[in-house]
Parts: C-alpha cells; sequence; structure tokens
C-alpha cells in the first residue's frame, strides 16, 4: 500500500487540528524549506529537525526510532520536491506509516533564510546548533479532511460548533513577524506550532510569478539522406497564469501559500507542432478580498529574503507592467448568472494554488490589470502604496495578477531565405510577470459586537456560542475577530462576530482601528456593547494617552499592524508601569502592563479611572463608525448593556442610555449569564426579522 502526498495533502494535514510536526535533528534544511513552503506553514528555521509521521486512520501511530532503510526515501521526497520546484505539484510515493526523519549533521545547504530574517545576526546553521538539544517529541499526522474547502460562514462556524475561530494564541500567517516570535516560544517549550484549521485569518501576503514560456525548437522537415530541407521547429508554449478568484465557499485567508508561480509552457516540438501552455494557478478567496499588488521590482533584494525562486527558475527578464495608482480601478471581470454557479459547483473542491489546465482557461472570464509604466521605486515592499488595488466584491470574478511568459519562437518561425540552408535559430521562452500582493478580507457576519476594549464583548461571545473567547480584565485582550454561531431551539442560527475594541480615534487607524472597522462593514448588523458600569472602559483614556505620549497612537501601517497590536497588549509580566517609554503607541498601551489585576491599577494609576457613562461609550463608538463609513450607522443595531451586576444603580443608568439612544437596549451580565436568553432573541430579530419577536 502506498500514500501519496501531494503539496496539498501536506497542507491539509498541517492544517488539521491535532496534527502535530516533531522536530528533531535535520541532515540538510533545503529539502526542509521546500516542504514547508508547500505546505504555507513557516516554522522557525533554526529548529533542528522535523520529523513527519504519517498512519493511516484506522491505524495506531507506532512511536519508533526510524531505521536507515526508512530514511532512504526521505531523500527521494526532498529531491522530488525540490526538482518539480514550484512548477507542478510532486506525487511523493511513501509506503504509510513512515517516519521521515532528517538528521541534523549537514550545514545548512542554501542560501534561503527565512523571509525577513535575512537581518539575523546569527546564521541559520549557528541557531540550528545551538538548539539542537532542545527538541524531541513525536509526531501526529492526521488524514487530511477531504471536504477541506470550507463552507459559508454560517456553515463553518456551525461545523466548529461554535469552535473559536479565531488565532488569538497560535498559527497564523507565516510573514508576521509576531507569529513568528509565538512560533519560536512555543517551540522552546518543546510545543509543535501550526495554525488551526478554521481559523479566521483576515489577511495575506505572497509573491506570484507567471509561469516561464516553454523555449521553441530546433527542428526540420523529414530529411532525406542527410539533406536537410525546411525548417519545422514549433514554438514553445506560454507560461501559465496566477489568477486569484472570488470563491463563494472560502471564508477566510487562511493556509495561503507564500509563493505562487504558475506552471511553464511546454517545448515547441518537431513538425511545427506548438509547445503545450503552461497550466494556470487559480487561488481562491473569499467574495469580498481586496487585492493590493506591488511591483517585485528590486530583484535582488527580493531573491535576498530566501523564497527560493531564483533556485529554480532564471529570474529571466520579467516585465512588470503595473504601474497604475491604487486610485485607478483595475478591469475585473463577472461570469454571467448561470457561470457563476457551474463555476461554484465545478471548484468546490479548489484549494489555494490549484492548477487549472489551460484548455479550462475559456471558462474563466479573466480580468487583467491595465498595462502601465513600471512603477520607479527600488523596493515595493509594502511600504509604498499599491501600484493596483482591486476589491473582488461578486463571486466568480477572477483577476489575472501575474501573466505567464511568452514561449520562445522555434526555428519554423524565423524567415528562411531562398537558396539557403533552413535556419537554426530558435528562442526560450520569457519569464512569467513577477509581483507581491497583499489579500484583505473582510469576516462574514450576522451580529457584529463593536464596543470599547474591556466591555465584555468576548465574555459575551463565550456565553452565547460555544466559541471560547479570550477573556482578559485588560484593554487588548482580542486582537482579531472571533466568530461562534447562536444556535436557536428551532434549528435557527445566527453568526456572530467579536470585535476587538474600538479606541477613540479608530477611524484614523489608532489602535489598529481600521483592521477591525473594515471587519464591520461585513456584519449585517450590530450590537453595541457597553460597560454600564463604565469602570473599566477605560479605551479613551488609553487614546488620550497614547496621544499625550506619542503624538502618534498606535495607529500605523497596516502592514505591520499586526505586530503592533500584539505590542499594544498589557505586559502580564511586568510589574511596574511603564509609563512614557513608548516610542510609539503600542509601547504607550503597554504602560498598562500589571499581571495581577491585568492593569487595571496601572491604569487607575495613570489616568485615575472616571467612569465613562454608557451613553458615552455609545456615543464615541457611534461616532467612529460615523467618521470611518457613515453607511456604517445605517445598518440595524441594537445595544447591549453588559455588566449589569457591576453596576450600583442599574435603573439610572439605563434610564440614562434610554434618553441618550432610540436603540433598543438590552441589560445583560454576561459573565453572570443575565439577560442572555432575551439577548439572543433580539439578536435573531434585528439580523433576521421576522423570525423572532421581542420587547425592550
Ligand atoms: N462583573 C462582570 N464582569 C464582566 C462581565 N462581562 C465581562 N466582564 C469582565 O470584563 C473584563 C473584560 O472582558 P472581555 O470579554 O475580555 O472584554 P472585551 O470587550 O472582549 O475586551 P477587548 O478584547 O479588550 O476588546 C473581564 O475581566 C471580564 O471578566 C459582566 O457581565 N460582569
Ligand atoms: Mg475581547
Amino acid at each position: 500500500m502506498v500514500t501519496t502526498f501531494t503539496p496539498r495533502f501536506i497542507a491539509h494535514l498541517t492544517k488539521s487540528p491535532g496534527t502535530a510536526l516533531l522536530l528533531q535533528g535535520c541532515q540538510s534544511l533545503l529539502p526542509l524549506t521546500s516542504l514547508l513552503r508547500f505546505t504555507g506553514v513557516f516554522f522557525d528555521y533554526s529548529e533542528p529537525c522535523f520529523v513527519f509521521q504519517p498512519r493511516v486512520s484506522h491505524q495506531q501511530p507506532r512511536p519508533q526510532s526510524p531505521t536507515p532503510s526508512r530514511l532512504a526515501p526521505v531523500t527521494a521526497i526532498c529531491q522530488t520536491v525540490l526538482l518539480s520546484g514550484y512548477q507542478r505539484q510532486p506525487l511523493l510515493d511513501v509506503p504509510p506509516r513512515l517516519l521521515l526523519k532528517i538528521p541534523n549533521t549537514a550545514p545548512f545547504s542554501t542560501s534561503s533564510s527565512h523571509r525577513n530574517d535575512s537581518s539575523s545576526s546569527s546564521t541559520p546553521t549557528t541557531r540550528n546548533a545551538s538548539r539542537a538539544s532542545s527538541c524531541s517529541g513525536v509526531a501526529k499526522l492526521q488524514q487530511p479532511s477531504r471536504n477541506d474547502s470550507g463552507d459559508a460562514a454560517v456553515a463553518e462556524a456551525g461545523k466548529a460548533g461554535g469552535r473559536a475561530l479565531d488565532g488569538n494564541d497560535e498559527g497564523d500567517l507565516p510573514t508576521d513577524a509576531s507569529c513568528r516570535h509565538s512560533h519560536r516560544a512555543a517551540a522552546r517549550k518543546g510545543k509543535p506550532v501550526m495554525p488551526q484549521r478554521g481559523q479566521f485569518v483576515d489577511w495575506a501576503q505572497l509573491r506570484v510569478r507567471g509561469g516561464r514560456g516553454g523555449a521553441g525548437r530546433v527542428a526540420y522537415e523529414p530529411v532525406g539522406r542527410g539533406r536537410r530541407l525546411g525548417a519545422a521547429g514549433g514554438s514553445g508554449g506560454g507560461g501559465g497564469d496566477v489568477i486569484i478568484r472570488a470563491n463563494n465557499s472560502k471564508t477566510s485567508l487562511h493556509g495561503i501559500l507564500p509563493v505562487l508561480v504558475g506552471s511553464a509552457g511546454g517545448a515547441g516540438g518537431a513538425g511545427g507542432r506548438t509547445g503545450a501552455r503552461g497550466a494556470d494557478r487559480v487561488l481562491d478567496v473569499p467574495v469580498g478580498t481586496l487585492v493590493r499588488i506591488w511591483q517585485a521590482s528590486a530583484a535582488g533584494k527580493s531573491s535576498e529574503a530566501g523564497d527560493g525562486l531564483e533556485d529554480l527558475e532564471d529570474r529571466g527578464d520579467a516585465v512588470a507592467d503595473y504601474g497604475q495608482p491604487a486610485d485607478q480601478e483595475a478591469e475585473v471581470f463577472s461570469p454571467s448568472k448561470g457561470e457563476e454557479e457551474s463555476e461554484a459547483d465545478a471548484h468546490n473542491d479548489s484549494d489555494e494554488g490549484e492548477h487549472v489546465a489551460g484548455d479550462d482557461r475559456s471558462r474563466f472570464a479573466i480580468g487583467e490589470c491595465p498595462s502601465l509604466p513600471p512603477h520607479g521605486a527600488d523596493s515595493l515592499r509594502f511600504t509604498s502604496p499599491p501600484t493596483v488595488e482591486v476589491e473582488l466584491t461578486q463571486p466568480g470574478q477572477v483577476l489575472v495578477v501575474a501573466r505567464g511568459g511568452s514561449g520562445g519562437r522555434g526555428n519554423q518561425a524565423f524567415p528562411s531565405l531562398a537558396g539557403r540552408p533552413a535556419p537554426s535559430d530558435c528562442e526560450l521562452g520569457t519569464a512569467g510577470q513577477e509581483f507581491w500582493v497583499r489579500l484583505e478580507t473582510r469576516l462574514l457576519a450576522d451580529v457584529g459586537f463593536v464596543g470599547l476594549p474591556n466591555a465584555g464583548k468576548s465574555t459575551l461571545l463565550s456565553a452565547i456560542t460555544a466559541a471560547r473567547a479570550k477573556v482578559g480584565s485588560y484593554a487588548f485582550t482580542t486582537i482579531r475577530p472571533q466568530l461562534g454561531t447562536i444556535l436557536y431551539g428551532d434549528g435557527g442560527r445566527l453568526v456572530t462576530a467579536d470585535i476587538p475594541g474600538l479606541v477613540q480615534g479608530a477611524h484614523a487607524n489608532r489602535g489598529r482601528g481600521n483592521a477591525f472597522l473594515r471587519h464591520i462593514e461585513r456584519c449585517r448588523c450590530m450590537a453595541f456593547v457597553l460597560d454600564l458600569s463604565g469602570g473599566e472602559s477605560t479605551a479613551c483614556q488609553v487614546a488620550r494617552f497614547q496621544q499625550t505620549h506619542t503624538g502618534d497612537g498606535a495607529g500605523g501601517d497596516e502592514a505591520d499592524g499586526r505586530g503592533r497590536a500584539q505590542d499594544i497588549r498589557p505586559r502580564q509580566t511586568r510589574s511596574h508601569v511603564a509609563a512614557g517609554d513608548g516610542g510609539d503607541g503600542g509601547g504607550a498601551a503597554a504602560a498598562y502592563g500589571n499581571g495581577d489585576d491585568g492593569g487595571e491599577t496601572a491604569a487607575k494609576a495613570l489616568f485615575g479611572v472616571v467612569p465613562l457613562p454608557p451613553a458615552e461609550q455609545l456615543r464615541v463608538l457611534q461616532e467612529e463608525l460615523r467618521m470611518y463609513n457613515p453607511e456604517l450607522l445605517a445598518a440595524p443595531a441594537l445595544v447591549v448593556a453588559n455588566k449589569l451586576d457591576r453596576c450600583s444603580d442599574p435603573r439610572v443608568a439605563l434610564r440614562d442610555l434610554m434618553a441618550a439612544t432610540p436603540l433598543p437596549i438590552v441589560p445583560v451580565s454576561a459573565a453572570h449569564d443575565v439577560g442572555l436568553t432575551r439577548l439572543k432573541d433580539a439578536l435573531r430579530a434585528i439580523a433576521r426579522p421576522g423570525t423572532e419577536g421581542f420587547n425592550t
């Protein structure tokens, strides 16, 4: 019996919850890096070893050391991966329950290091050696789920039984510095780290390259007695494109590979045959994904980044033809209604990086970004505005992000002069276009919980759904949106989203507000979660503090926003307030840090806790939404007056709140399970009017 490994299969394995990769000594990290690229999961390259221990589902794993004979196929597998490169999906045939081990005796044999790690002072080899003894363990790999492409948000959340889709703790896109940090931290503790399937990942960045065109052929018409007749060498086929397609069944950008390359075109053949066109590489993304494209102009620099492309293919003369300012819209095509349905069905199983045969190209309505002068900047790694910015708003919309190179001409295409021998010239194919792409998506939920930090949104989500959101008595506990599903007795369900807390000035990206606000745009309705006691709603003070001490706040470029957002979480280990040391907003907000009380004491010491009346909280929130996008306020909404138990005089507080807003108000205590049934009915009534009535 033989188990077949494809990169997609490996990706499935690594996405499956409970799947583990075990790290022990490695012989060569080169195969390792290739495997990792295929899986889309980046581990710290300094980790000394990787063990893949696949097992057949009905059999128990057999913990044992690999024998030399078992080690043999590993090399073959790695070589297959390397040789096939990114051109084709290699098929790796190994016996089941094979323990794959790459001993750590050879030096680091590639110049590639982790993306953005090139500045690190210690070499991978050094770090590798220093940590070689720290890792051990047993790998458990599960068979992938066949139906991995995911359903709509409702189904996804429902399938998970309200399981948290957030990635608060571990497992995220490989390109995030903070994620790498957490990987390292976890790995130091001997824990394998990998993304959890179903996590909501709202952005990804990757490099795309069209496939190289096939080479032309030198051939001649059938010869007789050594005589050369006319030229008959065909031209090479064009390289495959890299295409991004909006897919209704996708809800997250989870598991997107960091590099996508179209297949190379086939070489020309004798008898004037043109080479086959390379297969397209199609990346399915959720509907509503914003695609930003940067020209990969700094070829040398990007190769330093260690993505390994240069090892597999000559860089050639990839011509960047994106030069369009971001405010101009690129042309995107949508399929007709009928096509859309059939497309969705036909590609339900599609995954990131799926190859689509050249013949199928006609089935896609392909939109192309217009050709414009190349951008002049040397490095466009998300430090400058994107050259193209497109939002895929309709299911089935496709965008060609990198065109494949054209095939080289065969000798048949060269002019032959009368009386002269047939031409013996031919051309190589040209390289495909190459770009950096950043994807951003927004979650789709029925109800979004919007509130200041610490208002109790996550507590509420955990109380009314099966999701287990992280709760902390400090601001910015939640830094990524999280989904949960409310299940009703009659079978109804409602997808709710816990949006990270907004601070005053969020519309100007303070406290990474833009990244959070854009999720609210995709919520059908809103529940403003207010702290009825007002005591812990220190967000406004945080913003004020940041403004005073940094002049800038915690906002900033979204490309590094995630790292900052992590920074602005309190540092639990700090025992005193580090006021005023923040070079940026993150440092300032870290001033909250104070282990036991979650920073409350520190906040009080800094600001003096002036309870923020619920009506004022609501005003701040609505103002931020209005400044960000006035249309948001038109969405159906209600007010959740949380922390009823903490309020000294709830009647007065509620009366004041009712005087301040016409919105329905539902008093609850999420922590003490008070008023939650009523809240669920109220949420249903605004999200699905007519299905349930309620009174406030
Ligand atoms: N007494 C009381 N405390 C509550 C209630 N709801 C939440 N809390 C507490 O309030 C604190 C903040 O709760 P979270 O759910 O983390 O607040 P959040 O709005 O998600 O905060 P961010 O993620 O920072 O935006 C925690 O200490 C909770 O235990 C409640 O109904 N009563
Ligand atoms: Mg929270």
